[in-house]
Parts: C-alpha cells; structure tokens; sequence
C-alpha cells in the first residue's frame, strides 16, 4: 500500500476521473514493488530493462539533472504527462528508498546471484548478458526455459503483466478502428464508453515514453475491461479488423484478440494467473511454443533459477545470466566466474540517454564502463566477449534529432546510422586490454512493434527483425565462445519456403529436433552471408552412459564370475553437477566420487582405471593426462586423430608401466572372438576378401545431414566425419580378420587406397577405404556413410560383413558396431546359410540393459588383474597400425583437422584437458 504520505491530491489533479484511477493505482503498484522485497525482484528486472530514461538532448557538458533512482525516474515520467506537480509526487516515494534498503536490496540480489549460480551450474555453456536494451533477450530466454522445464511464480506474475499490456494494445487498434468512424458501436452508450476510452488511452500514449506500469493499471479498470469486451463485441468490428491487419499475420491477430476478448471476465479477477492457453496466446506465446519444438535448449536467467529436470541427450543447454545495466549492478559481474561468454548488450540510441542514478553521464558512457572492467577483469579473462549493438531503428532517429558530436566530440559521422555503430563498436572496442578480442554483433530487435511483426516480412527481406535470431545468436555466440571462433556469426537455416503460413520461415526449423537456425552473418550492414559451419558440439552423452550402465550390470549373466567392475568417480569438465546428474541417468546404486575437472579425477587414488570418453579431438590430450598420473587408461574410438599421436600415448603407457586399451567394444563380443576363429580355422577356406561397411540413413533434403554442423559426427573441430567415427567398426572387421589373424611372424601392414566424399563442414561424410596385404593376397573393403543405411529399417537387409574365402563366406549381421547374429554359407552344403544368433545378455535387475560394452570392460579388469599392460585381442601395436590406415585414408581424402586437435604438444592445462 501507498505510504501514508502518499499525496492524496493525485487523483484531485486529474481533469478525468479515469485517468486519476489509473495513476493512482500506478503510483501504489511501484510502491508495492520497491517493498515488497526480492521476491518480486524478478519482475523489477525485467521491467526495468524496458525502460528509457531518456533526455533528448541533454548532452555531457548540461547541467546535471536531480539525481534520480530508476523508480524515481519513471515517476518523473509519468508524472510528467500528467501535467502535475512533480514534487508532490516523488516526495513519499524517494523516502521510502532510503539508502539503507536500497543497499540491502541491493545485497540481498547480490546473495541471490551468487546462490543461484552456484546451484545451476549444470550447463554447458554460460553467457553473461547485459547492457541496455534486453527486454527481448529476457523474454526470449523466459520463453525458452519455460518450453523446457515450465514456469516460475515470477514469470508467471510477468506473464499476467504482459497479458495486462497486451489487452491495452488490443483496446488500442479497437479505438483507432472506431475512430475512423467505421465501427457500428451501437448506440450512444457504447460510444461514450469509447470516448472514455479514447481518453484513458491518450493519456497512457501521450506520456513520455513507454509506460508499462500505466498500461497495467489501466488494464485493471473495471470501465476500461467493460468497453473493451463491448467494443469487442460490435458487430463489424472483426471485419475492420481483419481489414486493418489485413497485411500480417490476420489469423494469429485475429484469434489472439478475440481469445482474450473472450476472457476477459476470468482475467480481470485479482487472483488471476495465467494458464497456459493465455501464456500461448501472448503474441510471443505462440513463436514460443513452436520455437520449443526446434531448439530444445534450456535458458535461464537472473534471479529465476532452473527447477532442476532430466538434461535430455542432444540437446544444448545453455545458461544466460541477465542482469541490469545501472551502476550499481556493474559489480555483480564480478560475483560470477567461469563465464563461458560475456554479451554486453549496447542499446545504441541510449548515447544520449542519462543514467538514472548519474544525471552526468550517460547510459551509453556506463555500458562502456561494465564493458572496460568486464574485459579487463581477471575473472573473465578466458571468456569471449561479445558485443550486441541493437535499436537501430530508434538509433537512427536519435541521431537525427540529437547529433551524437555533441556526446563524442571526436566523432563526424553526421547522421548515418552505419557511421555512428561502427564508431560506437570503436569506442568499445578501445577499452579492451592487449591482445583481446570481442565478437562484435548488430541487429535490431528492441521493441514491440517490431516484435509483433517477427513473422511478418520474408526472412530474404529483413532476416534480422526476428525473435530467433536472437536467440540463435545468443546460443551460437555461446558456441563461438567455446571455441574462439572469429567475429562472425554463423547459423544454418533450413529452406523457408515450406514454412507455416503464419510463422513464415519459422516453421521449417520446428521439424528439427536439433540444434538448426539460419545462417546469417550479421554485420554494420545487415548483409546475409554465405553459409559457412558453426562449430560447437551438442552433447551427447550415449557412450558414457551406454558403457557406465553396462558396468553396472550383473557379470554373471555373461558367464563372468572373476570379475566386478565398480564406478569410482565421474569427472566432467564443465560442472560437478553434471556428473551428479550422470548417476541420476544410469541409476547407480551406490555413490562414485564426482569431480568438477579431469585433473582431480586423474588424481585419485582410489581409480584404477580411467574411460576416457569425450570425443575424439580430446582422446590424446585427456588419455595422456590420465597416463601421467600413472592411471590405466581404456580411451574411447577413434584412438587420436593422428597416428604420432597414438605413438606418443603407446609410449607413454609402456614407460609409465600401465594398461591402455582403444576401446573398440565390438572386438571383445564373444561373436567377434567366434567370428575370428572360424576365419582362421579355415572354415571357408583362406580369407582372401572381406567386405564390411557402417552407414546410417542420416540423408536430408537440400544436402545436409541429421547433424547439426557442430555435432561431433562431422564437425573438423572434434575430429568429426565418417571414417574416425564409423569407418572405424568396419576397419575393424578387416582388420581383425586380415591382420589379427595373420600369425605373428608374418605380420603384414596393408597398403591403403581411399576415396572420400566430404560434407560441407569439411569433415568426410562417404568413406571407402581398400586395404591391401599383398603377401597374403587378400583385401579388405571398409565403406562408411552418413548417406545411406547399411541394412535398412534394421530389416536383414543384409550382412554387413562379409568374410569370403573359396569356400564360401561367413557374413555378420547387425550393425558392424554391436553384431547380434553370424551366417556361415559353405559351398559344400549348396549355399545353405546357417544362421547362429548371439543375442547380447541383459539384466532383468537392471532394467533390462545390456548393451555389450561390458566384454571390453571385462577385458580390462582382466588385463589389470593379471598386470598385463595390453589387450591381446586389440593390442597397442594394432591400434597404431589402424591409426595409420585412417590417418592414410582421410590425407588421400583430403580432409584435414585444426592443429589444436593434431598437436603432439601435451598440455597439461590446454583447453582440451580444462574445458575451457
Ligand atoms: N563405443 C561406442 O559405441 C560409442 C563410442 N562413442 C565415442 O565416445 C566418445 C564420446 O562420444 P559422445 O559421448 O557422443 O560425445 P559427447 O559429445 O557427448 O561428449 C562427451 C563429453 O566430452 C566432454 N567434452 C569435453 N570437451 C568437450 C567439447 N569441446 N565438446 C563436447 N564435449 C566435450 C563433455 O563432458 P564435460 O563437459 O562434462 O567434460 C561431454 O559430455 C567419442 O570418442 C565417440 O567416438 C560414442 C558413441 C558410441
Ligand atoms: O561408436 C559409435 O558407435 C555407435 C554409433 O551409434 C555412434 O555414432 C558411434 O560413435
Ligand atoms: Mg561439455
């Protein structure tokens, strides 16, 4: 309630009965906030970012202004449309901002901060965003955390604000419809009602700026709702409608107006909260819901933590930290580390906009000073930094009226809009410390208008007025951030012609459930770029859990009574929650250690063995880091990504005098053992040919690929592509039938022919390789593709390996990664085909799992038992002579990997062993 000093004159000063309403409930509603403590704190956030405290031309040099707190600045708005005493009205309001409770507001978000990021740090990634001009960067991000894992109390209170706003933008188009005269109102009563109306919505429009909180009141009054659900109801008022909006998106217009017509009883209760039809129906609702469909990602934001949910596989998932821009919120930056990215929102045409809480300076002054102590800080010195120029629309018009030489006097630009961003990016950009870098963006999303009208124009026309965009820059500056990529933004787009009709391009990507926006490089211009590939990977966690979940289960069902195998720890390089959700996932029935990094993992003593299961670009750097801490290491296929770098992990095991094992599971499959007895036993006679291939059907329309361009599968950046990923099971059939079974003293390497088709990240996507050994006189086929299924719809198409000698051939079928059956067709017996099914033992208590990974597990505990340092079945020399065909193959194919994930440097501290 208002403080009882509140001046009971506001409503006296008003001319019209109805504007006093409103404003005094705006004048009770601020006080409600400001005292109603850090729960509506969320709300303070998001409404402040919307306001604009701005004097038009009050350059630097004026004589400063009443230092004014935010709040007391959009009082003085208000107040001053109102045409009243400015004093009367400030007076109960600044006292009851005292110093006192602004710091312990202030220190109690600071403490809010800080517990919530410590107990949400469960993503991969985490922007840092602020700066001016977020209002959408916070919608955005609400609206995608809310698809994912629903809505908090604090949204919700904002979402029934926006309902509240969007009612007075609909009583708006009614009233301009009706004051063309057009409208059939009925009668007198209803016009006077409009008249009113008219009045109540001059009064909240005329005012200076953009008054969010005069809207809400105005969309609690009882006459306000009245005749608008009147007006609603006039008999061609849907025609004018549909006649007015006739060229956007009339539909969703049309049935978001009249759903919250209809609904206007419910929603003017007090107790109103917004279900999830009305959280739909909010113009942004609707993009909202569909956008959910094609990106899953998890957002967050400032002072709303993430209910904690599953963390689904191949999704991204990235945290956005959103805080204010005033001055007094700089030093929260410095609450928070291990950002991956760091986006400084600038609102440009806040160059000549006051601060708040410093009448000298400007917004656009302390945007550059958060972004001076954010770069040069020693907490963010490994995080990207990004700059986001937005409002170019109001930029543009700003400049005019208010020449920006009178705020930077060393700038000439005049009035182009390119000029004076460009100049803007300079004057940030001279504020970063030697040797750094920021990825500068531009696009202009800043205001509702602009946001209604997403869907609207052709994404060829104007590909930067979009919700997704943003969000898409956002995430894929996330990615950037990971990897250090250069200032351009790249995100891939699939065709939009097939769009929905009423979101336009947007429909397309809402097929997809992977990470896939348009590519666009944004720049001063706004010019579209060619596509080029983004470079971050999506997790994907089926290996570790697939392998972890096997460890779990019961030896016994496979015959194995000599061993146990036990999960000592799990170890992620992002965030110790991670791991703590891994267990979660697999269901482990006792408690591993979890750590926050490699090093700590590879330091305890109490592991034995160290799965190294990341992807392949990391298997050098995180396997050596395991061996030099003396650990057994198992490390996942591919070995490396090239051969010397197989040789360096070789030796380095064989000095430190521990086991290593490339983890290539299929070997270990009893099947596998069977299979390699029957070539060398003869059985079809000698092996003089083996054919073995695995593809997957992963072929979309336009020529890409299921993946999206930063997954590990063909990204160059995580030695990504057919060969290293797939290539190798079929290698691995030729290999351990023409090489493994060759005897030891007549051990030949085979020469190696290979023809590659690559995809359009660079990585190889079409794969065969021949080896030959020609002493032997027998070749191997390996074939591998993104393309095309091996055996289709798993319907037998048929084998996937064959093993052919004169006598006829043994063939395996199954994927060649996990066989679950083998032929044998003799000659002898007329070609009859003797089928011999291997299915794979599962745990009833368990789940039923099973996935065959626990034989190479079996295998290790065995070696280890026995103090064997390597695997007879796959030993150390092998992989190395497999790492030299695959090296062989993708230089014949021409692919080429970065030198970070080639490198034989070791580095203990490298980002490959930190995550950062
Ligand atoms: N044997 C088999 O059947 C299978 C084997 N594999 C192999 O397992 C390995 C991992 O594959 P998969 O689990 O799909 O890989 P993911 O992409 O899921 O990565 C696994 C983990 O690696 C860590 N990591 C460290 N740095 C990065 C980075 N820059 N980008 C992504 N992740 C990073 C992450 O953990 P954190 O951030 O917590 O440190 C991540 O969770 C690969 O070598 C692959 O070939 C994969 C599937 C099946
Ligand atoms: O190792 C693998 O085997 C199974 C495949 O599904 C996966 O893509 C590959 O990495
Ligand atoms: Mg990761």
């Amino acid at each position: 309630m208002p403080d009882s000093n509140a001046p009971p004159a506001l409503s006296e000063q008003q001319e019209d009965p109805a504007a006093a309403s409103i404003s005094e409930k705006t004048a009770e509603e601020k006080v409600r906030r400001e005292s109603s403590g850090s729960s509506m704190d969320s709300i303070a956030v998001i409404k402040e970012s919307n306001e604009r405290h701005r004097t038009p031309d009050v350059p630097q040099s004026r004589e400063p202004q009443e230092p004014q707190s935010p709040l007391l600045s959009n009082i003085y708005s208000a107040a001053s449309f109102l045409s009243s005493s400015v004093s009367t009205l400030v007076q109960p309001i600044s006292s009851a901002i005292t110093a006192a409770t602004a710091a312990q507001r202030s220190h109690q978000i600071d403490q809010q901060l800080k517990a919530d990021y410590q107990s949400t740090k469960l993503h991969d990634a985490d922007i840092f965003v602020h700066g001016g001009g977020r209002e959408q960067c916070i919608k955005t991000v609400n609206a995608f955390r809310a698809s994912t894992v629903g809505n908090t109390e604090e949204e919700l209170l904002a979402f029934k604000l926006d309902v509240r706003r969007y009612l007075v933008s609909i009583a708006r188009t009614l009233v301009r419809i009706s004051r063309q005269g057009k409208a059939n109102t009925n009668g007198n009563v209803v016009d006077d009602k409009f008249s009113a109306l008219a009045k109540l919505l001059d009064v909240v429009e005329n005012g200076d700026g953009n008054n969010d909180e005069m809207e809400e009141a105005l969309a609690e009054d009882a006459m306000f709702l009245d005749t608008l659900e009147e007006l609603w109801k006039a008999p061609n008022m849907k025609a004018l409608l549909e006649d007015d909006i006739g060229h956007f998106d009339t539909d969703r217009v049309l049935r978001s107006y009249e759903y919250f017509c209809n609904n206007l009883s419910r929603i003017r209760q007090s107790a109103y909260a917004p279900n999830a039809a009305d959280v739909r129906m909010l113009p942004h609702g609707e993009s909202r819901e569909h956008q959910r469909l094609y990106l899953d990602a998890t957002l967050s934001s400032t002072l709303i933590p993430p209910s904690p949910g599953p963390e689904p596989e191949n999704q991204l998932d990235i945290r956005l930290w959103l805080l204010r821009d005033s001055g007094s919120r700089r030093k929260y930056l410095h609450h928070i580390h291990d950002i991956d990215a760091i986006m400084t929102v600038v609102n440009l045409s806040f160059y000549n906009a006051r601060l708040p809480e410093d009448p000298q300076t400007t917004m656009l002054r302390e945007m550059m000073l958060s972004f001076d102590s954010t770069s040069k800080s020693r907490l963010f010195k490994e995080s990207a930094l990004i700059l986001l120029l937005v409002d170019f629309g109001d930029f543009e018009g700003t400049l005019k009226e208010s020449p920006m030489k009178q705020f930077f006097a060393e700038y000439d630009g005049g009035h182009d809009v390119v000029e004076a961003t460009k100049f803007v990016a300079g004057k940030f950009r001279q504020f970063l410390p030697e040797g750094r870098e920021a990825l500068v963006y531009s696009m202009s999303i800043t205001n509702e208008a602009e946001y209604i009208n997403l869907s609207v124009p052709p994404i060829e026309r104007d590909p930067l007025h979009s919700l997704p965009f943003l969000v898409a820059l956002l995430t894929n500056a996330a990615f950037d951030a990971r990897l250090d990529l250069d200032t351009t933004l790249n995100i891939r787009c699939h065709d939009f012609q097939t769009g929905h009709p009423s979101l336009g391009h947007h429909g397309h990507w809402l097929d997809r459930r992977e990470y896939a926006v348009p590519v666009y490089t944004i720049d001063y211009d706004h010019h579209v770029s060619q596509p080029c590939p983004v470079e971050r990977p999506i997790l994907m966690r089926q290996s570790l859990v697939v392998f972890t979940q096997d460890l779990l289960t019961n030896p016994a069902l496979r015959g194995a009574s000599d061993i146990q195998h036990q999960i000592a720890a799990v170890a992620s390089s992002s965030s110790v929650n991670k791991c703590t959700k891994f267990l979660e996932t697999i269901k482990c029935p006792y408690t591993p250690k979890c750590y926050g990094s490699y090093h700590e993992l590879v330091a305890d003593p109490d592991v034995d063995i160290v799965y190294v299961a990341t992807p392949h670009s990391h298997h050098f750097q995180n396997a050596m880091l395991a061996l030099k801490a003396g650990k057994n290491v198992l490390c996942e296929k591919a070995f490396t990504v090239t051969a010397n770098q197989t040789r360096l992990l070789v030796k380095e095991a064989r000095e430190q005098g521990v086991f290593m094992m490339e983890a290539v599971w299929t070997r270990f499959f009893p099947l596998s053992k069977t299979v390699r007895e029957l070539a060398s036993s003869g059985t079809v006679g000698p092996v003089y040919r083996v054919f073995a291939d695995l593809s997957f059907a992963k072929d979309l329309p336009g020529g890409k690929l299921d993946f999206a361009d930063s997954h590990r599968m063909v990204n160059p950046n995580l030695a990504g592509g057919a060969m290293l990923d797939i290539g190798i099971y079929s290698l691995t059939w030729l290999m351990q039938i023409l090489y493994h079974c060759q005897p030891e003293t007549e051990k030949e390497k085979p020469k190696v022919v290979a023809m590659m088709n690559k995809y359009h990240t660079g990585a190889d996507e079409n794969t065969t390789v021949v080896i030959q050994f020609e002493k032997h006189g027998s070749m191997g086929v390996g074939t591998s593709c993104l393309r095309v299924d091996t055996d289709v719809a798993n319907q037998a198409a048929g084998p996937a390996i064959r093993i052919q000698g004169p006598k006829g051939e043994v063939q395996v079928m199954g994927p060649a990664y996990r066989p679950l059956e083998y032929r044998i067709i003799k000659d002898a017996a007329g070609g009859k085909v003797e089928s011999f099914p291997c299915p794979i033992p599962e745990d009833p208590e368990r789940d039923g799992w099973g996935h065959g990974m626990f034989w190479e597990a079996d295998e290790c505990a065995r070696c280890i038992r026995d103090g064997k340092k390597e695997s007879d079945t796959l030993p150390l020399d092998e992989s190395i002579v497999i790492m030299e065909i695959m090296e062989e193959a993708l230089k014949q194919g021409g692919v080429v990997y970065p030198d970070i994930i080639s490198s034989d440097v070791f580095e203990e501290h490298g980002k490959l062993n930190t995550g950062r």
